[in-house]
């Protein structure tokens, strides 16, 4: 019997998702076993600064990756959100299950919706793209950073200054808490969702082809179409997480695959946003890319990256 060692990060949704994906495993093969070994990343110890800041997406994967790559450990699930475009030289992708709920979620003081914030109301995200987003439609609203899990998130809320923050549903759902918490589901029209938002990223070694065969059989068609397409845009955009960017993709009524694309600029001023339609993912995120690029994104994108960089 194989038995298989899944590194995990320590925060409450990682095991979650870590354990959920276990049991989801065991049930298509129940002839392999399972151990979980946690793993405290660096992206883990630093809360106190903004994630753009630090080093961005790779601080969380970045230990877990070496771990599989030294054998201590041979599988990981991350929050797609989270995977940086590229991946080491010798570690693959093996599964991308089906999305979990892909929305923002906003939390308010005695669930006041978006539109009914009052004026100068202080929402707490430390997404770029969330900020941009709601700025453009409540330009009067002001954006304050705030970082930790999910749980230290909420309990912000009611400890600290914010009228309302914004979560991912997917990760409220995963814990079980979404019904309780959430005020108002922010739908892609009203924020269009980071790229990967609310999907999974089974990482394993490329070599590993015993572990791949069980766990391409978890691989939701949908979702790694969709995903692909997202990430084929974010990649040619190298926007990283230093800007705003939002990326998603749904499979339409007729078959056809429908991407939107959004880049802006922190304050809400300036998007760019485009819906395209098409069937070969990275077609359609390359495509994407060049459509905003050609309107200017791709100015904004480095005008925003010099202003980070001179802080
Ligand atoms: N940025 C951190 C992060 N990475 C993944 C999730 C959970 C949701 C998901 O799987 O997309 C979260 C929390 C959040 O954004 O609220």
């Amino acid at each position: 019997m194989r038995k298989i060692i899944v590194g995990s990060r320590r925060s409450k949704l990682a095991l979650t998702q870590t354990n959920w994906v276990i049991s989801q495993l065991k049930s298509i093969d129940p002839s392999f076993e399972f151990e979980v070994k946690e793993i405290v990343t660096k992206g883990d110890k630093i809360l106190d600064v903004t994630l753009s800041k630090v080093g961005g997406k790779g601080l969380f994967v970045k230990e877990i990756e070496q771990a599989m790559l030294d054998e201590e450990i041979d599988m990981a699930v991350h929050s797609m959100k989270d995977m940086p475009a590229v991946l080491p030289a010798g570690l693959t992708i093996g599964s991308i299950p089906e999305r979990e709920d892909h929305r923002d979620a906003l939390i308010s003081k005695g669930h006041i919706k978006l539109n009914d914030l009052r004026e100068g109301s202080i929402v707490g995200t430390s997404s770029l793209r969330r900020g941009a987003q709601l700025l453009a439609q409540r330009p009067d609203l002001e954006i304050k950073w705030i970082r930790g899990n999910i749980d230290t998130r909420l309990s912000k809320l009611e400890t600290e200054e914010y009228d309302a923050i914004i979560l991912a549903a997917a990760g409220l759902s995963r814990m079980g808490w979404a019904a309780d918490v959430v005020t108002e589901f922010l739908e892609p029209e009203v924020c269009v969702p980071a790229v990967g938002q609310g999907a999974l990223s089974i990482e394993c070694r490329e070599s590993d082809k015993e572990l791949r065969a069980l766990l391409d059989k978890f691989t939701c068609s949908e979702t790694n179409q969709t995903v692909r397409a997202e990430r084929a845009f974010l990649h040619k955009m190298e926007g990283g997480c230093q800007v705003p960017i939002a990326g998603f993709a749904t499979i339409n009524e007729t078959g056809e695959m429908e991407l939107t694309g959004l880049v802006g600029s922190p304050d809400g001023k300036v998007i760019y946003k485009e819906t395209l339609t098409g069937s070969d993912p990275e077609e359609l995120g390359v495509k994407m890319a060049d459509m905003l690029t050609e309107q200017g994104a791709k100015e904004l994108i480095d005008r925003v990256k010099e202003e980070l960089d001179g802080q």
